[in-house]
């Protein structure tokens, strides 16, 4: 099979493109292909499939085998892939993801090569039981949850996939070990959840840190970005448009007034490219 890897600030993917459908076995093919030490290893397995309603349909495959409904950083590498592998050859690219629809990305491309995307995100889900959380309310906002007698409060957002957002006094220093897999699988998250840990800095500046459902402390996470800018105008700490500062680097989230759509701007690169 062969492969690109690929990582969007440090959020680090095996694409594999070609394949008609969703090969089966993806599950345990991932779990075999993202170990640091035995394989390639990365976050997720990407997969770009044909799609009937879009340019392209990506699957995400997390690194412990589960499926994810989106994926902002894959987004935008499957973008960056198919225009520098001239599978298309348009700057404005639709993708098709189980979780999110179709979305619109628009490429800025430099000496042929993909430099950097701004992908439509979508409307974000703040209903509690859809994101999915077991609160039955229009919106989870600074929301108390326990785990261990350690008080939390979160703020839940779906960007196609579920996170919950933590507001802690430092985040670049915050114990994600400790605290990221409990809240992950806390029984008010019947699908698990993606969780994020911020602190606000400025009203267009937050540093945040992330422990991904399915992968653990990853560098970077596109939609758990997008779920903090949401969650911060929400909670009256950020304006809409603003930096998401992540241990790999920079994205640059909006969230438009007139439409309600989220729109994530940031980095694409590819590593190398092999045969497994
Ligand atoms: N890294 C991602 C999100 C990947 C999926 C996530 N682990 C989940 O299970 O929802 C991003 O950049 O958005």
């Amino acid at each position: 099979m062969n492969f690109t890897k690929m990582h969007g600030l440090g959020n680090d993917f095996i694409v594999v493109a070609g394949e008609k459908e969703l090969p089966a076995g993806a599950d345990q093919l991932a779990i075999k292909l993202c170990n640091r030490f035995f394989s390639i290893g990365a976050d997720g397995v990407v997969f770009i499939l044909p799609s009937e309603k879009a340019d392209f349909q990506m699957r995400i495959i997390n690194s412990d085998g589960s499926e994810a409904e989106q994926c902002g950083n894959a987004i935008r590498c499957v973008s960056k892939y198919v225009y520098d592998h001239k599978l298309i050859d348009a700057t404005e690219i639709t993708i098709e993801t189980i979780g999110a629809g179709v979305q619109k990305v628009q490429v800025q491309v430099q000496d042929g090569k993909v430099v950097t995307a701004r992908v439509d995100m979508g409307a974000p889900i703040l209903q509690g039981l859809q994101v999915p959380t077991t609160v039955d309310a229009n919106e989870v906002i600074d929301y108390p949850i326990e785990v261990e007698g350690q008080a939390f409060r979160f703020t839940a957002v779906s960007m196609g996939n579920p996170h919950c957002v933590i507001y802690v006094e430092d985040a670049v220093h915050f114990d994600l070990a400790t605290w990221g897999p409990k809240l992950e699988a806390h029984p008010m998250f019947p699908r698990k959840i993606n969780v994020e840990f911020a602190t606000v800095r400025s009203r267009t500046f937050t540093d945040m840190r992330v422990w991904e459902r399915g992968a653990g402390p990853t560098l970077a996470c596109g939609t758990g970005a997008c779920a903090t800018l949401v969650s911060s105008v929400l909670n009256g700490l950020s304006d809409r448009e603003a930096t998401v500062s992540l241990k790999g680097g920079d994205l640059f989230i909006e969230w438009s007034e007139a439409d309600n759509r989220v729109y994530m701007t940031g980095p694409a690169e590819e590593v190398f490219t092999g045969t497994v």
